[in-house]
């Protein structure tokens, strides 16, 4: 593996003394790793994987770690913050916004604070209602309900447009908190502000319950989701097991990537079938999903498949997986392979309830678990660190168990996606028992 150095932007040279720049000091005498010139190596990372050999050491990714700096770009006392919920919901989004604001009021002093309505639309005159002011009472219960107080959208809004009104605004810092798409979006707004000479921070919050973000580490509400799905799963199995031929398949969120798959059948370990867009299987032939599944029926007396609902997407016609206008869309899986099975336990003669548990939407509405929470209070502390010492065009992170900041170009070059040689497919296919191949 080559890992980059990771370049961080600045807008410039820090010229204010960090209202935290005291507990800075503090920390630098007594740092893991040195913080001094706000660029380091983070030790523990060298000496994992040097130890190991498996990186040599020039290969090592440098993160900029996150946290607080003794000098800051901009002075609190005439800032103002921008914060924008962009893409498809997922819990921790208000503790987010909430843990920004607070930060930003309370250790920083800035007291300016615009909450953009709608996603990137609320960025754009007359897309979406007025923003609104963000304050430590405003924000203070948010956390509790999940979603996002501001709105979200997918919309298509122009960049030029959208930075306009950050300098309507006299906006300072724009927080965007999104998934790849919006991260893509920031990226833009970036370098529209750069090439007009603008002294405006972009930094973003990346989030995906489909964990599928790379070099941030797990995503912030991935941990909430996948509990929540592997509720469904527990009932998949206490159904399916009071039933004569019982079958459930819980159809789970996941495109491209089954993590929350993987982890929500892990969590219980209840699940004889795992199937996700990074695994092809086939449904058909001696070893194939049907013929595994009845024989699992045949000796346990029933069966649960957790199904990512990018899997077996090569497994249907495609003209079903093509929207009118052509482009491709996610075709039913979970409908065909019901089908399939309905036909297949007839053909064997065998007995079968067919049950359908589809999660959907309930695993990314929900408010952030407690452990999600304190992720994105700290995430959000970081990023607000991050904005005041100038930092642009980043989203901070957790790769390696450290926060830091990453430069937006670097998470969206590529996505994450479960390694079907890593340990955690492995862990799966022990915890299930199905084979390695179903072909
Ligand atoms: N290259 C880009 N330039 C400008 N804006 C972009 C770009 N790519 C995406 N966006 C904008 O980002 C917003 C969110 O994108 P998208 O709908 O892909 O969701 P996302 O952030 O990837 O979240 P999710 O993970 O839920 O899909 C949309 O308003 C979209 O127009
Ligand atoms: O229905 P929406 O909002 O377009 O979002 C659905 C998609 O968003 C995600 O939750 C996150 O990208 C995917 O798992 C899912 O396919």
């Amino acid at each position: 593996m080559s890992l980059a150095d990771l370049q961080v932007r600045s807008l410039g040279e820090a010229r204010y003394d960090s209202p935290l720049a005291e507990y800075v000091a503090h920390r630098a005498t007594n740092a893991y790793y040195v913080a001094e010139d706000d660029r380091v190596l983070i030790d523990d990372t060298i000496s994992l994987l040097a130890s190991r050999g498996d990186v040599p050491l020039d290969e090592v990714p440098s993160y900029e770690p996150g946290g607080p700096r003794r000098k800051i770009f901009f002075d609190p006392a005439t800032t103002k913050a921008g914060i924008v919920t962009c893409g498809g919901l997922c819990p921790g989004l208000n503790d987010v916004i909430r843990a920004l604001v607070l930060e930003l009021f309370e250790h920083y002093g800035v007291t300016d604070v615009t909450g953009f309505r709608n996603g990137y639309a609320g960025l754009a005159p007359g897309q979406a209602p007025d923003p609104i002011e963000l304050t430590p009472s405003f924000v203070q219960s948010i956390a509790e309900r999940g979603g996002t107080v501001l709105g979200s959208s997918r919309g298509s809004q122009e960049v030029g447009v959208m930075v306009d009104t950050l300098v309507d605004r006299g906006i300072d810092i724009l927080f965007v908190i999104g998934g790849d798409g919006s991260m893509r979006g920031a990226h833009a707004i970036h370098e529209e502000i750069a090439r007009r000479e603008l002294s405006i921070a972009v930094v973003g919050v990346p989030k995906t319950i489909d964990n599928d973000i790379p070099l941030i580490g797990t995503s912030f509400g991935f941990q909430t989701a996948y509990a929540k799905a592997a509720e469904s799963i527990k009932a998949a199995r206490v159904e399916s097991d009071a039933a004569v031929g019982g079958v459930a398949v819980v159809k789970v969120m996941g495109r491209h990537a089954g993590f929350v798959a993987c982890y929500s059948a892990l969590a219980y370990q209840d699940a004889d079938f795992v199937l996700i867009p990074e695994v092809p299987f086939s449904l058909d032939g001696e070893n194939g999903l049907l013929a595994q599944l009845a024989k699992r029926v045949s000796e346990r007396g029933s069966a649960v498949i957790v199904l990512a609902e990018g899997a077996g997407q090569d497994l249907i016609p495609a003209s079903r997986r093509t929207d009118a206008s052509g482009n491709q869309v996610l075709g039913d899986f979970s409908g065909l392979l019901r089908a399939r099975i309905a036909r297949d336990f007839k053909d064997r003669g065998m007995p079968l309830t067919l049950r359908h548990f589809d999660p959907g939407y309930l695993i990314r509405s929900v408010p952030a678990d407690a452990a999600d929470s304190v992720y994105c209070t700290r995430l959000a502390q970081v990023a607000v660190h991050a904005a005041m010492a100038g930092r642009t065009d980043i989203v901070v992170g957790r790769p390696r168990h450290r926060f830091a900041h990453v430069p937006i170009e670097e998470v969206t070059k590529r996505t994450q996606r479960v390694n079907p040689d890593g340990d955690l497919w492995l862990s799966v296919m022990e915890s299930t028992g199905q084979p390695f191949t179903m072909h």
